[in-house]
């Protein structure tokens, strides 16, 4: 077996000149290329209080408080309400100036891990961690690398959503939502994280057309989501046109498909529309468009996830159950098709046997 020690590295942490360190490719890396499976130095549970951040920083091994320390941190501030409840929290166990100090720890752990901690699981469920190399990981609106918390192997995973040139940095997208506008995500991202964007797609040449995208996908969702919710009434989105059937809304989300894949979208929303697009395929009967859309779905999961996909079991969330499922759907059409036939071909038999005995009749 190949030892993975022995293999050149991928990408190496450098110090860059205006956003701390980064992660830098050492080399050309293909489109798809797992770039690293990685274990949490910490995990806290979902919905972890602040005045409970400090047993978790209690339990850190040394090895885990000096990695964790080392990580960047933005100075959020925190409410004189929440100070006193830490406070009053940490006097049963310290008291003088073991009692500042811990408050000051676990106020610096709260920034820290605020800056670099990454949802796992669906929507946080599992909890939020900490993972050495993708919290060295810097934000571009318009990602190389796609990350997730991969349930089936227990790791966050980064792949690269295109071929990365060496000497590129390896960058993700903090923003979940990443069809928001310049505005949007500034503000966003300077809430959060504390910095001006001058990524890629923020400093693009050809910025008017990827603004106009943006807007033009963010219409696209509003109307699909009336239409889907089937509340035409949705105040919030008065005036908001809305398609008018279902062969209209699959053309809606096949132009978000388009828009996507120009933005270099390449991940989540994409395989999602790619989800949608195969599902109206299949309510309006077209079985082989609804196919070959979850086949796209599928070869975009690879590239952003690899194929350890039984997590996504549940639901069909994952692409290959949904293939299995329109499989199976196939499968039971031709069943009918047959039955059909069957019966057919014996409707047929008795009428051509009436037919006979008519003729024979009338020639009596
Ligand atoms: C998760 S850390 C990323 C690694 C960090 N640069 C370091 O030195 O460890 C997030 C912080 O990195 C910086 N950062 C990330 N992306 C950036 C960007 N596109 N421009 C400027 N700063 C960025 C911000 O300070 C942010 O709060």
């Amino acid at each position: 077996m190949e030892d993975p020690a022995a293999a050149p590295a991928l990408f190496e942490l450098r110090i860059t000149a205006d956003k701390g360190a980064g992660l830098f490719a050492l080399q050309d890396i293909p489109r798809g290329t797992r770039i690293t499976a990685e274990d949490p130095i910490l995990v806290l549970p979902p919905d972890t209080a602040l005045t409970d951040y400090h047993l978790h920083f209690e339990r850190m091994t040394p090895d885990q408080h000096n990695r964790f320390s080392e990580l960047a941190s933005v100075d959020y501030t925190i409410k004189p309400t929440l100070m006193q409840s830490i406070r009053q929290r940490l006097q049963a166990k310290y008291s003088g100036s073991a009692l500042d100090s811990a408050v000051a720890d676990c106020v610096k752990m709260y920034r820290i891990f605020k800056t670099n901690s990454v949802d796992m699981g669906m929507s946080g469920s599992l909890g939020a961690g900490i993972f050495p190399l993708y919290s060295r990981m810097n934000h571009s609106c318009r990602r190389n690398v796609h990350n997730t918390y991969n349930e089936t192997i227990g790791k966050e995973t980064i792949h690269a959503i295109r071929d990365i040139k060496a000497g590129e940095e390896l960058v993700t997208s903090y923003i979940h939502s990443s069809v928001l506008t310049y505005e949007d995500r500034q503000e966003t991202l300077h809430k959060r994280w504390g910095f001006e964007c001058r990524c890629e797609a923020c400093e693009d040449p050809k910025f008017e057309e990827s603004e106009q995208r943006r807007q033009r996908l963010q219409r696209l969702g509003k109307g699909i989501a009336v239409y889907e919710r089937n509340d035409r009434f949705l105040t919030h989105f008065a005036g908001q046109p809305v398609p008018r059937d279902d062969a209209d809304v699959l053309s809606w989300w096949e132009e978000c498909v388009r828009l996507f894949k120009e933005e270099g979208m390449v991940g989540y929303n994409l395989s999602a529309a790619y989800r949608r697009c195969s599902q109206y395929a299949l309510k309006l009967g077209h079985g082989a468009k609804a196919l070959a859309y979850a086949r796209k779905e599928l070869e975009i999961e690879r590239v952003c996830m690899g194929d350890e996909t039984d997590h996504l079991k549940e639901g069909m969330e994952g692409a290959k159950f949904w293939i299995e499922h329109l499989g199976k759907l196939s499968e039971q059409d031709a069943v009918i098709d047959r039955m059909n036939q069957k019966r057919e071909g014996k409707e047929d038999k008795k009428a051509a046997k009436k037919a006979a005995k008519k003729a024979a009749k009338s020639k009596q």
